[in-house]
């Protein structure tokens, strides 16, 4: 993904991102065999992300004789793939759920007792009391809708290839942009008040709030959409009802 980018850039911004790359680099190898040297057979490692990862490397390389390099590609891929991907956006989201939540109460009033209930006597949800956050989870969807973390997704034509019925033609190699954030606030697909902040569109699911469906686009849509959506949409929902739900009313 990075190299990708980084071809496009001026030469002098080119090699300072080519440093940064290499320090990046040094920094995840440096946590990834710090995680597997403190483990021991007294202090078993936590089987955490890292850890499958960390594991998973040993087995890709398998001894070979370029095995240490291979072996720190799978890592250092990986840790950028996962926790890049994973962790700035989800954490941008739960603060733009709680901004918006602050900024409409009606919509905190109607979260918390779903959440009082799920929550009773202050046990932390479990799969399956998440799955009852019907609230929290609309206003995940409609945080994601207004404030998508990734606010454009882009593709390269492979070949030269015709779109939809109007015939528009891209010629291989042509970078395609898709405005995501712009799409979601479209009145053709979404209505006239596309721009409101209305979790309630979402009662009815994706369907329900937008023509065609594929208009709501945060975690991508198609064969390389979001690997982490699952865990995304747990994450935020567990977060913004721990933080709005159970904290703030105390
Ligand atoms: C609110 C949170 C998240 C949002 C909005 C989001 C959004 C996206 C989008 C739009 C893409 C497609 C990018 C493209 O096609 O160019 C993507 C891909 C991906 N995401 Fe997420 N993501 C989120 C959280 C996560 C998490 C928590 C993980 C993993 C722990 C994750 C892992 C990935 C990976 C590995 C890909 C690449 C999939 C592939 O190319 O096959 N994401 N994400």
């Amino acid at each position: 993904m990075f190299h990708n980018l980084f071809r496009y850039l001026p030469t002098k911004n080119n090699r300072e991102i080519w440093g940064l790359d290499r320090t990046i680099r040094r920094l995840i190898l440096y946590i990834a065999k710090r995680h597997d040297h403190n483990s021991s057979a007294a202090a078993p490692p936590n089987k955490d992300l890292l850890h499958s990862i960390v594991e998973g490397a040993k087995q890709q390389a398998g001894g070979s004789s370029r095995s240490r390099t291979a072996e720190e590609d799978f890592i250092v891929d990986n840790c950028k793939n996962i926790y890049f991907a994973g962790h700035e956006t989800t954490s941008t989201t739960a603060s733009w759920c709680l901004m918006l939540l602050a900024a409409h109460p009606e919509w905190q009033s109607r979260a918390r007792p779903e959440v009082q209930a799920a929550c009773q006597g202050g046990h932390p949800p479990d799969a399956a009391t998440l799955r009852t956050l019907k609230t929290v989870a609309m206003v995940v969807q409609e945080t994601l809708r207004l404030y998508p973390p990734a606010p454009f997704v882009t593709r390269e034509a492979l070949a030269d290839v015709t779109l939809g019925g109007g015939g528009l033609t891209v010629p291989r190699g042509t970078n395609i942009r898709v405005p995501v954030a712009l799409a979601h606030r479209d009145p053709a697909s979404w209505g006239p008040d596309a721009g409101r902040f209305d979790p309630g569109r979402f009662a009815g699911g994706v369907a329900g709030a937008c023509r065609p469906p594929h208009m709501y686009m945060s975690f991508d849509v198609g064969a390389r959409n979001c690997a982490g959506q699952n865990l995304a949409a747990t994450e935020l929902t567990s977060s913004v009802r721990a933080r709005a739900g159970v904290q703030a009313y105390g």
